[in-house]
């Protein structure tokens, strides 16, 4: 790089052409030899340096690159400004370390040299000094030179730069705060009066919306728009008066300085002053508070207005300081009757204490500005002013109100959540019809029950209760009559038991009671006892004279079991025998119920396996018409030749095949199969089917019927369906109108057993039958009991003023038919003719169909086969 080059590029670097750095700096580059970089300390330094003298300093690394830097040659003025110890010898220092002068002198100049050593020409930095007040400002120089005796040296020159800036002004000038520079002004007394503006910044000018230089030398009293009037002076004086500081804030109204006034709150203005007197000299500083206030005002209202009742508590006295609406509203007390109020009034007097202990801890759990509000772990029940208990979750911290110590309280009213969640509890462990407990809450009493009586040896039942007839019910009334039959039964139960007994609804017309602290078995039995009676009353339910009964199964800890499920489950069992035993009853568990239950759930399945496998077969017996001695038909009884019990009789597995609905498909199997096997019989003989009360429950049993006829072809009046009175229990009108559909699809309908329910004559009034079955009890007590024959006699006179067919079940002597004979009885049937025979049998029975009875019965009296007999 050529001398002019560099001159260039140090012009470029910003050098004032005119000064002695310039020239100096001009000299180095002009001294610059051809071949070489740098010029020579001795061609640039020696006898150049002028008035530079004084700013300059000599710098030198210590032998090795990373040596300590050292300054020579310090002139005073450079001296100065590096701050150095040490004295000037002759204009010149000795020797100082840059690292250890001011630390920002020492990274300037390390700065400065470090660019000068790398650029190989003369670099600049920028420093400041505090020079009489005012901020001086220098370029550093730092230009390298060749140096004969060893490494690179540099010139080190400071430049000063033409203007200072007043310290106080640029620091007055960046402040926020307005500041302003008053003189009292005394009256001829001595007295002062008002004030006169001496200095002000920006920031005062532009707090005061208002041109600096227009307030220069005003007096206060005529700026009254400006200022917050008489407020600001008065302060002023006083503080003259006495020499005190004093600070106050004002809202006021702006104006301008002509004294218009700004309108609305763009106008308003909320200003902070400080007053600080020297003598008659005023300093006052000005800061917008309008931020502050705002923001005090938002809080106010967060406080004021917050939907959650709140209170500022003194934590001294506890006295109540302030109190938002919410609080009033929530409460019922005005804002001057909780002003004199200690905070613990509103509490119960039992959650007192808790309260107080709370607010005294609040103090140990302060750790300072992050503190969160702290929440109390359980609830209080505070105490409304109209007497009303709530329950609360308080929220509280302690906080500095105008420097005094308070506590922030805040309550959430959980009473209503409260209520909710206890509903929501009761109606988990509760039967929402009859609200009784269920099954889980039953569970759980019975466990702890068990683990008391474990603990005290004591003893309890269990008593697992069902409906009777309960179904029937349901079926016939419907649901919402059933609803309220149990929402009754459990009632009743309520009333006979004792506030120690505990009932729960298992589930439908399942019910379970527990019965501690048991003395004697004969309790239970006694309770048991008073339940059934209880029950058996008939319920009025909307007009309805209902009858059901229960049936109790009861078992006891620790006889029958000691956990809650192995009691269960025995009363259970208890319960099924009551029921098999006739219903309206109780039973005790014993423990060969457990495998008479096995064996019935084996049945069961066995049964529905017997159904799929297709088992079942039908048996066919005679009926016979007494007048003309002939067969007139068949009835078709259902058989099952179990695989490996043998042949089961039907009242075996009927009952339990109804009570599992499966009598539904059985049954459908029996009449299609019956059906079947008469429309190959001659014409004049009918074929008899057994209809089980399960099977009216199926809406599509009219259905099904016309479907077997039409896939058979039997004639419908060749078809006779045997009912029994159960069909017709409980007012079932739905049930009378499917037999009607039957009967008018030409199908004759018969009723079986007749005779032997309760009110068997009050059936003949709500169908008109076909035929009358007179039951075999009747037949087989014909000769030992005159009631018997009075009846068959009743029944007989009954079928003919009724024009009904009557049927004598179960004749099995000559006396027997004889006496059912002359009672005008129209038909028989029974072992006297013929037990049930398989349909293989059938061809020759019907063969003997045309033949009169006599030789069926002389037959089966010699022990023959009738058909041969007749043959
Ligand atoms: N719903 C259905 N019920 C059916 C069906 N098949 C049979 N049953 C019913 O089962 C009960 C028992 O029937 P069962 O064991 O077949 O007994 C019948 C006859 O064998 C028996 N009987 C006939 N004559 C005599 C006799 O002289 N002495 C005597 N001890 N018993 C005799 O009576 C039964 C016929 O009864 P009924 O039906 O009332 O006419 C029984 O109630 C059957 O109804 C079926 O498919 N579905």
């Amino acid at each position: 790089m050529t001398g002019h080059e560099r001159e260039t590029g140090a012009a470029k670097a910003g050098l004032r052409l005119d000064n002695p750095v310039q020239h100096f700096l001009r000299r180095w580059a002009s001294e610059i030899r051809p071949g070489e970089t740098l010029p020579s300390y001795e061609s640039v330094a020696l006898g150049h340096l002028g008035r530079l003298i004084e700013m300059k300093a000599l710098a030198f690394r210590d032998a090795g690159e990373a040596g300590d830097l050292r300054l020579l040659r310090i002139g005073p003025a450079f001296a100065a400004w590096a701050d150095t110890a040490g004295d000037v010898d002759g204009g010149e220092t000795g020797a100082a370390v840059v690292s250890a002068l001011r630390r920002d002198r020492a990274r300037a100049i390390c700065e400065v040299i470090a660019r000068a050593e790398e650029s190989c020409r003369p670099e600049r930095v920028e420093t400041h000094m505090i020079v009489n007040g005012a901020i001086a400002t220098y370029d550093l120089w730092a230009l390298p030179l060749s140096n004969r005796w060893g490494p690179v040296s540099f010139i080190l020159l400071l430049d000063e730069h033409a203007a200072r800036q007043d310290l106080l002004e640029t620091m007055f000038g960046a402040t926020m705060e307005g500041m302003l520079a008053l003189q009292a002004i005394r009256d001829r007394g001595g007295k002062a009066v008002d004030f006169e503006i001496i200095a002000l910044n920006q920031a005062a000018a532009r707090l005061l919306d208002c041109e600096a230089g227009a307030l220069s030398w005003q007096r206060m009293s005529d700026l009254a728009g400006l200022f917050p009037g008489q407020d600001l002076v008065s302060a002023l004086l006083a503080c003259v008066c006495d020499g005190g500081r004093t600070h106050f804030e004002a809202t006021f109204q702006g104006a301008t300085f002509e004294g218009a006034t700004f309108e609305g709150e763009a106008g308003a203005r909320h200003l902070r002053f400080g007053v600080a007197p020297t003598g008659d000299l005023v300093s006052v500083t000005v800061s917008d508070i309008a931020d502050i206030r705002a923001r005090e005002e938002a809080l106010r209202t967060l406080f004021d207005d917050n939907p959650v009742p709140m209170w500022l508590v003194d934590k001294e006295s506890r006295q109540i300081i302030r109190v938002n609406r919410a609080a009033s509203a929530h409460y019922g007390y005005g804002p001057e009757d909780f002003l004199a109020m200690d905070v613990l009034d509103v509490a119960a007097p039992g959650d007192r204490t808790r309260m107080r202990e709370f607010l005294e801890t609040l103090s140990e759990m302060r750790s300072g500005a992050g503190q969160a509000a702290r929440p109390v772990e359980q609830s209080w029940i505070h105490v409304t002013a109209d007497g009303r208990r709530i329950e609360v979750f308080p929220y509280a911290r302690e906080l500095l109100v105008e420097r005094r110590p308070v506590i922030l309280l805040s309550v959430i009213d959980v009473t209503e959540r409260r209520k909710a969640e206890a509903r929501v509890e009761h109606m988990a462990h509760h039967d929402a019809l009859t609200d009784l407990p269920n099954r889980l809450l039953f569970r759980t009493r019975l466990e702890a029950d068990l683990v008391r009586a474990r603990r005290t040896e004591g003893a309890l039942a269990v008593l697992c209760l069902d409906l009777d007839h309960f179904k029937g019910v349901n079926d016939t009334l419907g649901h919402p009559i059933g609803d309220k039959l149990l929402q009754a039964v459990a009632e009743r139960f309520n009333r006979t038991l004792r506030e120690t007994d505990f009932v729960a609804r298992l589930g439908g017309d399942e019910f379970a009671i527990i019965q501690a602290d048991l003395d004697d078995p004969s309790d239970a039995s006694g309770l048991a006892g008073r339940l059934i009676e209880a029950i058996e009353k008939p319920f009025d339910i909307d007009g309805h004279q209902v009858a059901v009964g229960t049936s109790i199964g009861i078992a006891f800890s620790p006889l029958d079991g000691c956990e809650a499920d192995t009691l269960l489950k025995n009363a259970d069992m208890a319960l099924y025998r009551a029921k098999a035993d006739g219903r309206s009853t109780f039973r005790f568990f014993e423990p060969g119920m457990d495998a008479r239950l096995q064996a019935r759930r084996a049945l069961e399945l066995d049964l529905r396996k017997a159904l799929v496998n297709q088992e079942f077969e039908l048996y066919y017996q005679p009926l016979l018409n007494v007048a003309t001695r002939r067969v007139t038909g068949f009835e078709a009884l259902l058989r099952w030749p179990h695989p490996e019990r043998g042949m089961i009789p039907p009242d075996a597995f009927i009952p339990v095949a109804e009570e599992i609905g499966l009598i539904v498909p059985i049954g459908e199997w029996v009449l299609r199969q019956a059906c079947a096997e008469a429309a190959g019989w001659p014409e004049m003989i009918k074929i008899a089917v057994n209809l089980s009360p399960v099977q009216f429950k199926n809406k599509r049993l009219v259905e099904t019927v016309v479907e077997v006829l039409q896939e058979t072809g039997l004639d419908p009046a060749r078809l006779e369906l045997e009912i029994t009175e159960s069909v017709l229990l409980h007012g079932s009108a739905g049930n009378v109108a499917v037999l009607q559909e039957l009967k008018d699809l030409g199908i004759r309908i018969s009723m079986d057993d007749f005779g032997t329910g309760y009110s068997s004559l009050s059936y003949l009034q709500k169908f008109p039958f076909d035929k009358l079955k007179i039951d075999q009890s009747f037949v087989r007590e014909l000769s030992d009991r005159p009631e018997a024959m009075a009846i068959i006699r009743a029944v007989t006179g009954l079928g003919r003023s009724l024009q009904m067919l009557t049927t004598a079940e179960g004749v099995e002597t000559p006396e027997q038919l004889e006496r059912l004979s002359r009672e005008g009885c129209t038909e028989v049937q029974g072992y006297l003719f013929s037990e049930p025979r398989p349909a293989s049998e059938l061809a020759r029975l019907l063969a003997c169909g045309t033949q009169p009875f006599e030789r069926l019965a002389k037959a089966r009296e010699t022990g023959e086969e009738e058909m041969e007999a007749v043959a």
